[in-house]
């Protein structure tokens, strides 16, 4: 006989026959399945692991997919996953054509809404919800949002919005105290007061008018304290949102989960459920560090995650050490993270000037604006940013930033395909964005050795400048110890060939090099996408037939549209060919075969300008 629960799962409506010792078993059975899988696929184990209960709970309670279950940043739906009909597929999770990491509804109807990016799902959720009012349709949405997403302003917009609208919505708060680190901002610190045992009693004499208007809920809270100690307490400044705020209650606690949420669906007009779990939960190594085990490649189980063994360094590894390099050089610098401190290479330098380190929450568009400010006011800030982040900040980045033609560093880090994480997290429009931005100084190192010099040379540009690397290591360039620029707007040629000159960008110089030797074409690294280099581009449109430009960045007004322009007004005709990432988003899987699937690998790149000169 199968004593697995699991296996009698094949979608959430079995859950609803399950006794609660069952739910229970299943919610620490789902935490095994996914510690075995993300072991083989890597993945964000810690936040899976804390929602184990709460899904198991939505579910039970809920019915998905007639009832809407938005889920932020979408990087805790592996349970969701499983218990959704997907799990003989989790073993492709993030691989190639397997599936994504992250709530898609192209691959299931019970995922109510695309993430990867934080703190959409209030908005989200109340789209749907005033979708359903205004349609007549009966259904529930929820949206669960973690403490580190809750940072954000979107959040709050969202909230701002929903309490005034009296939409059937219900927000569960998933406080872990985590954002991928330790949470930051006076929110993290007021939630810690709302959890604190002294808040708890002061606000629970009063407890009883604010349940007032809610029997069931009140009953329950007295039938059932044993379980929900802390469970029904006003939470001031969401109640002032308009919300009726419930909580904390432990988000481990499957009965308690059930309890609560059996009494808001019987409630109308804005819920919010404030949660309190633990990130990693049940995996030891997690549990103790929970930053580590949020995104992690393969790794056994039993062994827990291996230290870095060595080898080259990434391109995060290489800005984190200018970084330092520079800040001990000048003393004006001031190093800013919208909440990507590790994944930005931001620890070391953190750990040396830890007065000039700001890590503002997850907060881009405040990132810009306050780096902004202080350049205003004489500092030199550097913002460390993933490419796909940036997207939020694009008016602070024009409004704020270019038009007053400050001193801002970008360190635009995972420019270019990201790999397993897909499409939301994408660095592909990067180059076309910024390079219309007047002011703008805008660079993309082929090496490692590149990126430290084009750093130090944005860093001393006297208005706003990117520069822009990929995700993971380079060529293995060694790197110069001083703080040495290059010259602005230059390119190098690195191949002198014969008919066909290929100019490229960034991560494709090193494939392009490949393909100069095979095809005998000259080979330039233009360093710069602004200012652009002219006159390198003149002398390769005088001296050969054929163009290529290269970039691991949109086609579309990207790198290559600049040489196209430059050559249009210098009044240089000449056939080209533009080769980089295609008008379609690009899936998740193995970064080398997307690459390979775009032509961008040097085999495909042979390829596309052969064709090209044949025609
Ligand atoms: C706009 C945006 N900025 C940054 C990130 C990177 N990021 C992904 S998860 C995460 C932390 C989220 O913390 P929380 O919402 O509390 O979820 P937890 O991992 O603790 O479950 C961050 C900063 C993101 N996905 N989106
Ligand atoms: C969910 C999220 O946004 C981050 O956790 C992201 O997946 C990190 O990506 P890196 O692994 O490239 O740092
Ligand atoms: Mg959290």
């Amino acid at each position: 006989m199968n004593d697995s629960v699991l296996d009698r799962v094949g979608d959430p409506a079995d859950l609803k026959s399950l006794s609660r010792a069952e739910l229970k078993q299943l919610a620490g059975e789902l935490r095994e399945f996914i510690i075995a899988t993300v072991a083989k696929t890597g993945g964000h184990l810690a936040s899976n692991l804390g929602v184990c209960e709460l899904t198991v709970a939505l579910h039970a309670v809920f019915d998905a997919p007639t009832d809407k279950i938005v889920w932020d940043v979408g990087h805790q739906t592996y349970a969701h996953k499983i218990l959704t009909g997907r799990r003989e597929r989790m073993a492709t999770l993030r691989q190639t054509d397997g599936l994504s990491g992250f709530p898609k509804r192209e691959e299931s109807e019970y995922d109510a809404f695309v993430a990867g990016h934080s703190s959409t799902s209030i908005s989200a959720a109340l789209g749907m919800a005033t979708a359903a009012k205004l349609k007549g349709e009966d259904y529930r949405t929820v949206a669960v949002i973690g403490d580190g997403a809750m940072t954000a302003g979107m959040a709050f917009e969202a909230l701002n919005n929903a309490g005034a609208m009296d939409a059937n919505l219900l927000v569960i708060l998933n406080d872990n105290e985590m954002s991928i680190s330790p949470n930051v901002g006076a929110l993290n610190a007021y939630l810690t007061k709302l959890l604190s045992g002294r808040f708890y009693n002061a606000v629970r004499r009063g407890s009883e008018k604010v349940l007032a208007p809610f029997p069931p809920i009140l009953e329950l809270a007295k039938k059932a304290e044993e379980h929900v100690k802390g469970m029904m307490t006003p939470g001031t400044l969401f109640e002032e949102f308009g919300f009726n705020y419930l909580g904390p209650i432990d988000g481990h606690d499957v009965d308690a989960l059930i309890a609560t949420l059996t009494n808001i669906k019987k409630l109308s007009g804005p819920q919010f459920l404030h949660i309190v779990t633990q990130k990693g939960k049940g995996y030891a190594p997690a549990e103790e560090n929970p930053c580590g085990y949020h995104g992690v490649g393969k790794f056994d189980p039993a062994a827990g995650l291996s230290a870095k063994a060595g080898g080259k360094p990434t391109y995060t590894e290489v800005f984190g050490q200018w970084l330092s390099d520079m800040a001990a050089a000048d003393d004006a610098l001031v190093g800013i993270t919208p909440a990507m401190g590790e994944g930005s290479g931001l620890t070391d330098f953190a750990a040396l000037f830890p007065e000039r380190y700001f890590d503002v929450g997850i907060a881009e568009q405040h990132a810009l604006t306050f780096a902004a400010g202080l350049a205003c006011a004489g500092m030199k800030p550097v913002v460390a940013i993933y490419s796909t982040f940036l997207q939020r900040a694009y008016d602070q980045l024009i409004h704020d930033v270019a038009l007053q033609n400050l001193p801002v560093t970008l360190a635009i880090d995972r420019g270019g395909l990201v790999g397993a994480d897909g499409p939301t997290h994408a660095g592909a429009y990067d180059l076309s964005f910024l390079r219309c931005v007047p002011n703008m100084l805008v660079a993309a190192p082929s090496d490692e050795a590149e990126c430290r010099m084009l750093l130090s040379t944005a860093y001393r540009h006297p208005g706003p400048s990117a520069v822009r690397y990929p995700r993971g290591v380079g060529p293995g360039a060694p790197l110069p110890e001083d703080l040495e620029p290059v010259p602005v707007g230059r390119g190098v040629l690195r191949r002198q060939g014969g008919k066909v000159a290929i100019l490229a960008f960034g991560s494709l110089v090193r494939p392009a090099l490949a393909v100069a030797e095979r095809l005998d074409a000259s080979l330039a690294d233009m360093r710069f996408v602004k200012p652009i280099d002219r006159e390198l581009i003149r002398q390769l449109a005088e001296s050969h037939d054929h163009l290529v430009t290269l970039e691991e960045n949109t086609v579309m007004g990207g790198a290559g549209s600049a040489v196209a322009e430059a050559l249009a007004d210098l009044g240089l005709a000449r056939p080209i060919l533009h080769l980089g990432l295609p008008d379609r988003f690009v899936e998740h899987g193995d970064p080398a075969v997307l690459l390979a699937r775009c032509g961008l690998d040097a085999d495909g790149i042979e390829r596309s300008v052969r064709r090209f000169i044949s025609e």
